[in-house]
């Protein structure tokens, strides 16, 4: 089976449809994010000691680790920035859309201080999010709709547009 790609909004649930993917699959779960933790250190932490380019790098190091079989990659939502990770993800693999409402999102995020681009004001979140959205959108081989619907639903989802 070909490597299915999870992006998204920070929220949509990418690290957590990964997680379950996995357990129902029996597939390679990989998640950028905590790949670059393992590697390097705090999201959080690096953002600021580094900054968000030097993060970038480092996510796209990983990405190109990842296999094109048989595995389920959750993304971080801001993989789709950079064009070099944008051709990666459509040679290797099949990409699924997350699509949640900002309101979703905010719901789910509430004041989350893990997420350091998630600490902008309002205003700032929402035309990044409005700006991303294009982006998902236009890259996604599937996108799957997660408002109001459980992470189970989410994976029943995709799986009944795989099989
Ligand atoms: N379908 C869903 N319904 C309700 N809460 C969800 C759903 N998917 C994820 N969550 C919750 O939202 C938060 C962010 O999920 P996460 O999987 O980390 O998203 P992402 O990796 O896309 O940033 C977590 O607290 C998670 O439990
Ligand atoms: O949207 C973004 O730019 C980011 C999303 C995060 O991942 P999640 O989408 O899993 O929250 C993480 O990669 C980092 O905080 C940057
Ligand atoms: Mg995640």
């Amino acid at each position: 089976m070909r490597t299915l790609y999870l992006i998204g909004f920070m929220g949509s649930g990418k690290s957590t449809v990964g997680k379950l993917l996995h357990e129902v699959l029996g597939i390679t779960h990989l998640d950028t994010d905590q790949m670059v933790v393992e590697k390097y250190g705090e999201i959080a932490t690096i953002f600021q000691q580094e900054g968000e380019k030097q993060f970038r790098a480092y996510e796209t190091g990983m990405m190109k680790q990842t296999p094109d079989e048989n595995t389920v990659v959750s993304t971080g939502g801001g993989v789709v920035e950079k064009q070099e990770n944008r051709v990666f993800m459509k040679q290797h693999g099949f990409i699924v859309h997350l699509d949640s409402s900002y309101e979703t999102i905010a719901d789910r995020l509430g004041s989350d201080p893990e997420r350091p681009l998630w600490r902008k004001n309002d205003s700032d979140k929402q035309q990044l999010y409005q700006r991303r959205k294009k982006l998902y959108s236009e890259l996604a081989d599937l996108k799957v709709v997660t408002d109001h619907k459980s992470p189970q639903s989410v994976v029943e989802e995709i799986l009944g547009h795989l099989y």
